[in-house]
């Protein structure tokens, strides 16, 4: 497996890189970002937070707007930021619509062609990109959390509430909780995976929460209350309700609705420090 590097920042004593390689999951190229923390020795390994970014975005957007390197120093994480889907693949319409096709893979695996030849994100953020991070950077090896915002928040979800044996903490911005109802994301989500009710239900994360029996699990969720996706498209309340349901109240919400903010990277960049804050915590046990 190759990587080669994009970029390398120096940011907060540590480095902000981007990388690119060929996935054979999905069959492009693909760029991450990754914030390596500040070292002490050659030898000293950190804790690893994926934070999925969201609708129209790359891994850029989260890597320039967030100012997420000076908590990530702070907290010393290794960061990793995928992109938001593959690119370039010379499917038909791939790049018309900004819900539909490249930086709108809603983090599934998708079965309808032409697209379930590269939209095979789940499969490349949950086993072959954790991989080449623990493989390839000095990482704790069991100690993995993930983030996400908007549809990142939805694919964050999914990665926790699909493979609790693999994140120790879940947190999310403004989640889009319930794809299948959103309207949104919905026409993205039927190119992919078709419109059978029940395949659709099985990428959405309101009723997965349902039939979840794995660890216990916290979840915290920040939201603005001026967010324009808030009503029509988040359906936050509905995730919250059914989690609450969990067997034996194996997942716990923890939603703050944060007065005045909208769904952007300002809003982000503010509440940022708070998500590191409790990664670090579950991390550091
Ligand atoms: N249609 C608009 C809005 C796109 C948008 O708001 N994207 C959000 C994520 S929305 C849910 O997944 C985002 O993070 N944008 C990037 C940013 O830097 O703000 C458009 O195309 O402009």
């Amino acid at each position: 497996m190759d990587l080669k590097l994009i970029s390398s920042n120096k940011s907060f004593g540590g480095y902000q890189k981007v990388f690119e390689h060929f996935s054979p999951t999905v069959q492009c190229n693909m760029k991450f970002g990754i914030y390596l923390p500040p070292a002490e020795s050659e030898n000293e390994k950190f804790p690893v937070l994926f934070y999925l970014s969201g609708l129209t975005c790359t891994e850029q957007n989260v890597i320039t707007k967030s100012g997420y390197q000076r908590f990530a120093a702070q907290y010393k994480l290794i960061v990793v930021c995928p992109d938001t889907s593959p690119r370039n693949c010379n499917i038909p319409n791939e790049d018309e619509k900004w819900n539909i096709g490249s930086g709108a893979s809603m983090y599934v695996n998708a079965q309808q062609e032409p697209w379930n030849k590269h939209y095979q994100m789940f499969t490349y953020i949950t086993d072959e990109l954790y991989q080449l991070v623990q493989n390839t950077f000095p990482v704790i090896q069991d100690k993995i959390s993930i983030s996400g915002h908007s549809m990142g928040g939805h694919g964050a979800l999914l990665c926790a509430l699909l493979c609790p044996e693999k994140y120790k903490s879940v947190s999310l911005f403004a989640p889009v909780c319930s794809i299948s109802n959103s309207p949104t994301l919905i026409d993205g989500l039927k190119t992919l995976v078709g419109e059978e009710k029940h395949i659709l239900q099985k990428w959405d994360t309101t009723f997965l929460v349902k039939e979840y029996d794995g660890p216990e699990m916290e979840i915290l969720i920040h939201v603005g209350s001026d967010d324009e996706y808030l009503i029509k498209d988040l359906l936050i309340d509905d995730f919250v309700e059914a989690a609450n349901k969990s067997k034996d109240n194996k997942i716990k919400t923890t939603l703050f609705l944060e007065e005045g903010y909208d769904h952007g990277y300002y809003f982000i960049s503010t509440f940022i420090g708070e998500h590191f804050k409790f990664h670090s915590s579950k991390l550091s046990v």
